[in-house]
C-alpha cells in the first residue's frame, strides 16, 4: 500500500459543491488463477487487452453468440496490483468524502474471485490517503468516525459489537435508511481504524466452501465518515462544515450450489446471498434503464441500506472481480453482465453540508454574532436617522404651534368681530326692547318712559335730540306695528300661545332666539346724541342729516313740521332717484315710490282685494275687524299714492303730507331709516376695517351717498327755486345713470341675499314667525341691505352652530326642528281661531288640501314656508302667518289675503325685487 501524493490530494480541494451527475464507475479486475484452478489445469479465458476492455479469448467457446469483448471504465488484469486498482478505479470516488460527498466502493463478483482481497486493499489505501490528506491540511479540523455491519442471512449485525444482535433499519426523512443503534466509533488516528478493521474482520461471518476456505458468507459494509471544518482564522472565512461517508462494500460472492457443493448452513447462506445479489442486480438493471419506478430497494436489506449509493447521491464505483478460469466462465459472464448494467446507472452526488452538533453550535454562534453586529449597525442607523426624524418632528411641531397660534388669533378676531356686532345689536335690541315696551306703555298708559323721549328732548330745548327722538319714536312705532299690536292679546290667550311668548312677546320671542332685530340697533344710534354727533363729524351723510335737522328744526316750529323734512329730503333723494326733470321731484315722491313697492304696499294691495273684503265681511271677530279697518284707513292713504302717476302724486302727496299724519310719519320713518342706514354703513365699515373682516355691505350704495354734494344752505336755497334746469346741467344726469346702474347691481345682490336667507331659514328651522316678521319688515330699498347682511350673518352663525362649528345653545335651541313642529301645530290651531270657515275652505282649496281630509289645518301649517324657491308661496306663507299671529299689518290685511287671489302672480313672485324699482 502506498500513499497518495500531496498533488493528488490537492485535486480534491476544489470539488464542485453543486450536484454532480455521473455514471457509476465500473471496473473489472481479473485475479490470477489460484492454485486450485491451476492444479486442475484450468485455463484463463479472459484477457484485458487494454485498460478498459476485457475479452473472452477462448475461441473454442461454444456459445459464440455471446459477446467476446467487454469495455468498462477500467479493467485490470491478473497482474494489476490492488494499489493500481485503487488509484485508477476507486481513489477518486473514495476520496470524494473529503469534499463532503458520499461515496461507495463496491466489490462484486463470484465467490473466491477476490472481492475481499480487493476491498481490503482499497479500504486501507483510502484510509491511508485520508489520513495523509488530513495531515497535510491543518487548516481544517477533521473528525473520522467508523462503523461496520454485515448482512448475514438478511440480518444486519454490528461488526463493532460482539453481542451479534440484529439491528433494525429505520427510515429517516433526511438521511434515508439508517441502521438503528449501529456502533459508530470516532477514530483517534489511523491505527485506531486499523484496529477496528481487524475487529470487523474477526467479527465477519466466514465459512469454508469448496471454492474458498475463507469465504465471506455475508455482505460487509464498512462506513467511514469524515467531518471537517475550517479551523481558527480560516474558520471565520469558511464556515461550512463538511460531512460525508465513504462506504466500502464487500459483497458476499454469488455461488452455485452445484459448484460449491454447499449444503445446510452454507446452502442457506448461499440462498440469502444469491437472493440479495439478485435484488441488487435487479436494482442495477432497472437503474441502468432509467426506470425510477418500482425499484426493489426494499426487497433486500442490502439494497435498502445501499439505496443512496445505487443511483442516489453517492458517488459509486463498482469493482467487479472475476476469476479468469474457464471453469467459472458462466459466473464471469454474469459478473460482466452486472458490470455492464452498472455502468449505465447515473448517480447524483452532492456535497453534504451536514453540520455536526459542534459545528452547528459554532455556526449558530457565528450567526448570532453576525446578527448582533447587524443589530448594532441598525441601532446606530436608527440613532442617526432618529436625529433627522427628531428634527422633522420638531419642525412639524413648530408648524403646528404656528398654526395653532394663527388659529387662536383668527378665532380671537372672529370672536371680537362677532362680539362687536352682537354688542351693537344687543345694545340696539335692549334699547328697542325697552323702547318697545315704553312705546306700548306710552299708548296704553299715556306715559313715555324712554330716556331720550321727544318730550324730554323738547323740555331740554335740544332741537337735534328732539328731532331724532321724534323720528326714532316713529321708527320704533313701525317696529311695534309690524311685530304685533296684539301682544297683550297673545299673552292673555291660552297656553297654546306659549309657543310665541312663553314669558314674553313675539318680539322678545324672536329676540330671545335670534337676538334683537338688526334695525333696533340703528335706532339707538340715532337716539344717542353723542354717538350721532361723533358720526356726524365723520361722514358726509351726517352732513346731510345736519342740514335736514337744522331745517327740520326750523320748520318744526311751523304749523307744518313735515314740510321741512320734505325740503331736507330733497337734497338727499334727488341724487338717488331720477326726478331731475323737475325741481318738484322731491324726496316725498321718492319715498312714496319706494314705499309703494314695499311689502307693506303689497300687503295693502292684497288686503284691498274684493275677495278678501268679502271674506272679511263674514268675520265674526269684531275686534280684529275694527283693527283691520283702522289699519286700512292708514294704508289707504299709501294706496292712493301708489296708484297715482308722478304729477298727480306730487299734488296729492303735497296734500297728503299736510293732511295725513300717518303718511307723514311713515315718510319720516323712511327717511330716518335711510339716514340711519347710511350712518351705520359708515360705522360698520370702520369696525370691519378694525377686525379685518371683509364684509361688503352695499358698497355701491355707500358710493352713491358719497356722490351727494351737500350744498350750503344758502346755495341750496338759491339753486332750488331759480335754477331747476341746472340740476340736469351740473352732471345730475350722469349721477342718475350711476344711480340706476347701482340700483340694478344692488337689486341683483339683494335678490341673491334674499334667496339665500329664505333657504337658510328653512335649513336652520327658523320659526315661521321670525320669517314672516322679517319678510314683512322689508321695504325693498337699499336701506334693507344692512339687515340682509346681519340676517345672513346670524343665519350663517346659526348654521355653523347646528353643524358644531360654533357652540351656541340659544342658536341650537332656535334651530330645533321640534320647536318648529310645535309652532306649526300652534299655527294650525290658530287657523281655526283666526279664520272663518269660509276663509279656511278657500285657503285649503288654494293650497291643494282636501277640505274634508283629517288634520287639514295641520296639513296647511306644515306647508307654510316650505317652498323656498317659490316666491309666490313665500309671500302667501308670510301673509297667512302674519294673519294668524296677529301682526298688525297682517291685521290690517283685508280678507282677500286669505283668498284665492292674493296678488297678481307677477307682483307676488317678485315683490322684493319689484319693490326696488
Ligand atoms: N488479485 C489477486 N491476486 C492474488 N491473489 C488473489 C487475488 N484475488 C484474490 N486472491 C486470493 O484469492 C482468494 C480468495 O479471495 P477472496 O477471499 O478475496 O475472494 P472473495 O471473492 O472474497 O470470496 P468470497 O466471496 O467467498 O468471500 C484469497 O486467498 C486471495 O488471496
Amino acid at each position: 500500500m502506498g500513499s497518495i501524493s500531496g498533488d493528488s490530494l490537492l485535486e480534491w480541494d476544489g470539488q464542485d459543491s453543486s450536484i454532480q451527475e455521473e455514471k457509476i464507475f465500473v471496473a473489472v479486475r481479473l485475479r490470477p488463477l489460484n492454485e486450485r484452478e491451476i492444479s486442475k489445469n484450468d485455463v484463463s479465458d479472459w484477457e484485458c487487452i487494454n485498460s478498459t476492455t476485457v475479452i473472452f479469448k477462448n475461441s473454442l467457446q461454444e456459445r459464440s453468440l455471446l459477446p467476446t469483448a467487454y469495455t468498462f471504465d477500467r479493467v485490470f488484469g491478473h497482474d494489476s496490483p490492488t494499489r493500481q486498482v485503487y488509484e485508477e478505479a476507486a481513489k477518486k470516488i473514495a476520496l470524494s468524502v473529503l469534499s463532503g460527498m458520499n461515496s461507495t466502493i463496491f466489490a462484486y463478483g463470484q465467490t473466491s474471485s477476490g472481492k475481499t482481497f480487493t476491498m481490503s486493499g482499497i479500504t486501507e489505501c483510502t484510509v491511508t490517503d485520508i489520513y495523509d490528506y488530513i495531515k497535510k491540511h491543518r487548516e481544517r479540523d477533521f473528525v473520522l468516525k467508523f462503523s461496520a455491519m454485515e448482512i448475514y442471512n438478511e440480518a444486519v449485525k454490528d461488526l463493532l459489537c460482539s453481542d451479534g444482535t440484529p439491528l433494525r433499519l429505520l427510515d429517516d426523512p433526511e438521511r434515508g435508511t439508517v441502521v438503528d443503534k449501529l456502533t459508530e466509533v470516532t477514530l483517534r488516528d489511523e491505527n485506531h481504524l486499523y484496529e477496528l478493521l481487524s475487529i470487523c474482520e474477526a467479527q465477519r461471518q466466514i465459512g469454508e466452501t469448496t471454492l474458498n476456505e475463507l469465504s465471506s458468507r455475508s455482505h460487509q459494509i464498512l462506513k467511514l465518515t469524515v467531518e471537517s471544518e475550517a479551523r481558527g482564522y480560516f474558520g471565520a472565512e469558511n464556515s461550512s462544515t463538511l460531512t460525508a461517508s465513504v462506504n466500502f462494500v464487500d459483497l458476499a460472492g454469488s455461488e452455485r450450489a452445484s459448484q460449491t457443493h454447499s449444503a445446510g448452513t452454507r446452502l442457506k447462506e448461499g440462498c440469502h446471498i444469491n437472493r440479495s445479489l439478485l435484488t441488487l442486480g435487479t436494482v442495477i438493471r432497472k437503474l441502468s434503464k432509467g426506470r425510477n419506478a418500482h425499484i426493489p430497494y426494499r426487497d433486500s436489506k442490502l439494497t435498502r441500506i445501499l439505496q443512496n449509493s445505487l443511483g442516489g447521491n453517492a458517488r459509486t464505483a463498482i469493482i467487479c472481480t472475476m476469476s479468469p478460469a474457464h471453469t467459472h466462465v458462466e459466473q464471469s459472464r454474469n459478473t460482466l453482465l452486472f458490470a455492464s448494467c452498472a455502468k449505465q446507472v447515473n448517480t447524483n452526488a452532492q456535497v453534504n453540508v451536514v453540520m455536526s452538533e459542534k459545528a452547528l453550535v459554532k455556526q449558530l454562534q457565528r450567526e448570532l454574532a453576525k446578527m448582533e453586529g447587524e443589530l448594532r449597525n441598525l441601532s446606530s442607523l436608527s440613532s442617526s436617522s432618529g436625529v433627522s426624524s427628531s428634527s422633522a418632528l420638531r419642525e412639524k411641531e413648530l408648524l403646528i404651534e404656528k398654526m395653532d397660534k394663527e388659529i387662536r388669533e383668527l378665532t380671537h378676531q372672529r370672536d371680537l368681530a362677532q362680539s362687536r356686532v352682537e354688542d351693537m345689536l344687543r345694545s340696539g335690541g335692549e334699547y328697542q326692547a325697552s323702547k318697545t315696551w315704553g312705546y306700548m306703555n306710552h299708548h296704553e298708559k299715556g306715559s313715555w318712559t324712554d330716556e331720550y323721549s321727544a318730550s324730554e328732548a323738547s323740555e331740554i330745548n335740544d332741537p337735534f335730540r328732539s328731532d331724532v327722538a321724534s323720528r326714532t319714536s316713529h321708527f320704533s312705532e313701525r317696529y311695534d306695528n309690524v311685530v304685533s299690536s296684539k301682544i297683550e292679546d297673545q299673552f292673555n290667550e291660552n297656553i297654546e300661545e306659549q309657543f310665541l311668548s312663553d314669558d314674553t312677546s313675539p318680539r322678545l320671542y324672536i329676540d330671545k332666539y335670534f337676538g334683537p332685530d338688526p334695525c333696533q340697533g340703528w335706532e339707538k344710534i340715532a337716539q344717542e346724541p353723542n354717538k350721532v354727533n361723533i358720526e356726524i363729524d365723520n361722514c358726509k351723510e351726517v352732513q346731510c342729516i345736519e342740514i335736514d335737522l337744522s331745517k327740520g328744526n326750523q320748520i318744526s316750529n311751523t304749523p307744518s313740521p313735515q314740510k321741512g323734512d320734505h325740503v331736507s329730503a330733497k337734497s338727499f333723494s334727488s341724487s338717488e332717484i331720477d326726478f331731475s326733470s323737475s325741481e318738484n321731484e322731491d324726496f316725498d315722491h321718492a319715498v312714496k315710490v319706494v314705499r309703494s313697492q314695499s311689502c307693506e304696499a303689497i300687503m295693502t294691495t292684497i288686503m284691498k282685494s274684493p275677495s278678501f273684503e268679502e271674506a272679511k265681511e263674514n268675520e265674526n271677530d269684531n275686534a280684529l275687524q275694527n283693527e283691520a279697518n283702522h289699519d286700512q284707513e292708514k294704508v289707504s292713504d299709501i294706496e292712493t299714492v301708489v296708484t297715482n302717476n308722478n304729477e298727480n302724486t306730487r299734488t296729492e302727496d303735497s296734500q297728503s303730507s299736510v293732511t295725513n299724519d300717518t303718511f307723514n310719519e311713515q315718510e319720516e320713518e323712511k327717511k330716518i331709516m335711510v339716514i340711519n342706514k347710511e350712518c351705520v354703513d359708515k360705522k360698520q365699515e370702520e369696525e370691519e376695517a378694525q377686525v379685518n373682516e371683509v364684509i361688503e355691505i352695499e358698497p355701491k350704495s355707500a358710493k352713491k351717498i358719497e356722490k351727494i354734494d351737500p350744498l350750503p344752505k344758502e346755495k341750496e336755497e338759491e339753486k332750488k327755486p331759480n335754477k331747476p334746469e341746472e340740476t340736469a346741467d351740473d352732471g345730475s344726469s350722469d349721477k342718475t345713470k350711476d344711480i340706476k346702474k347701482s340700483s340694478s347691481d344692488w337689486q341683483i345682490e339683494f335678490e341673491r341675499q334674499k334667496k339665500e336667507i329664505i333657504e337658510l331659514w328653512n335649513s336652520c328651522h327658523i320659526p315661521l314667525v321670525h320669517r314672516t316678521y322679517f319678510f314683512l319688515l322689508f321695504k325693498g330699498d337699499p336701506s334693507d341691505s344692512v339687515y340682509l347682511e346681519v340676517e345672513l350673518r346670524r343665519l350663517s352663525f346659526l348654521k355653523n352652530s347646528m353643524h358644531g362649528v360654533t357652540d351656541d345653545k340659544s342658536c341650537k335651541q332656535a334651530s330645533s326642528a321640534k320647536a318648529l313642529k310645535r309652532e306649526r301645530e300652534m299655527l294650525s290651531r290658530r287657523l281655526l281661531k283666526k279664520l272663518s270657515a269660509k276663509e279656511r275652505q278657500a285657503l285649503f282649496e288654494k293650497w291643494g288640501i282636501d277640505v274634508k281630509s283629517k288634520q287639514r289645518r295641520l296639513q296647511l301649517s306644515r306647508k307654510l314656508w316650505t317652498e323656498t324657491n317659490n316666491m309666490e308661496h313665500v309671500s302667501e306663507s308670510a301673509a297667512i302667518v302674519a294673519k294668524l299671529v296677529g301682526f298688525k299689518e297682517a291685521g290690517r290685511a283685508p280678507k282677500e289675503m286669505f283668498g284665492l287671489s292674493f296678488l297678481p302672480a307677477n307682483v307676488r313672485a317678485s315683490s322684493w325685487r319689484n319693490s326696488l324699482m
